[in-house]
């Protein structure tokens, strides 16, 4: 299979530390980078396929895990950051030079995932945050040009590389969105 998954993956998952305590998310800019702080481990951290998340160049996945809001603060030039499309349900934080998507933020409060922000690891300047442990929206990748005929070597190499893949989310992130909504119905 010749497509690029994402440089992270591509030549196989590096586990996490199991104690990662957090660091800093850096933009690519060289000059005044974005700084984002993180004060603790990411949760969820997988490999996304949708057209929407930020990928490195000539990746076709992102990956992207989750921090809960409170851990999360811009540290230098939030002046650089603006919001990619406020109208969407995860308003993605991007440096306004370089593209680098720094967080992304549910303001929504009626969201299932509202009080997490979602963050590329990859961005991290310290090692040993937790690795991706599935792939998400798998078939959208067509979405982003990729022909339909490599989705098979796609997905074979996505379990090879332990990375489960999904065409949403995996079932423990389903169930959690369709508890929220049963919740939502019946819980005055
Ligand atoms: N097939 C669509 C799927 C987009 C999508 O639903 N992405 C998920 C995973 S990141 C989501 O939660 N999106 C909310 C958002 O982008 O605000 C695409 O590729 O654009
Ligand atoms: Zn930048
Ligand atoms: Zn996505």
């Amino acid at each position: 299979m010749t497509i690029s998954l994402h440089p992270s993956i591509n030549a196989g998952v590096t586990p996490g530390s199991g104690n990662f305590a957090g660091g800093t998310l850096v933009c690519h800019c060289a000059d005044r980078p974005v700084k984002v702080s993180v004060t603790g481990d990411v949760a969820h951290n997988h490999a996304c396929g949708c057209t929407k998340c930020w990928k490195p160049d000539g990746a076709t996945f992102s990956v992207v895990g989750v921090v809960p809001r409170a851990s999360l603060s811009v540290s230098e030039q939030n002046d650089k950051l603006a919001v990619v499309d406020v109208n969407a349900a995860i308003q993605r934080h991007a440096c306004k030079e370089c593209g680098v998507r720094l967080y992304g933020r549910i303001e929504n409060e009626g969201h299932p995932f509202h009080g997490l922000d979602f963050i590329h690891t990859e961005l991290f300047e310290e090692d040993g945050a937790a690795a991706p442990g599935f792939a998400a929206f798998v078939s959208s990748i067509i979405e982003s040009g990729v022909d339909p005929a490599e989705m098979e070597g796609v997905r074979a190499r996505l379990k090879e590389l332990g990375l489960e893949p999904y065409d949403c989310l995996n079932p423990p992130l389903m169930d959690a969105i369709a508890a929220h909504a049963y919740k939502q119905k019946h819980v005055a």
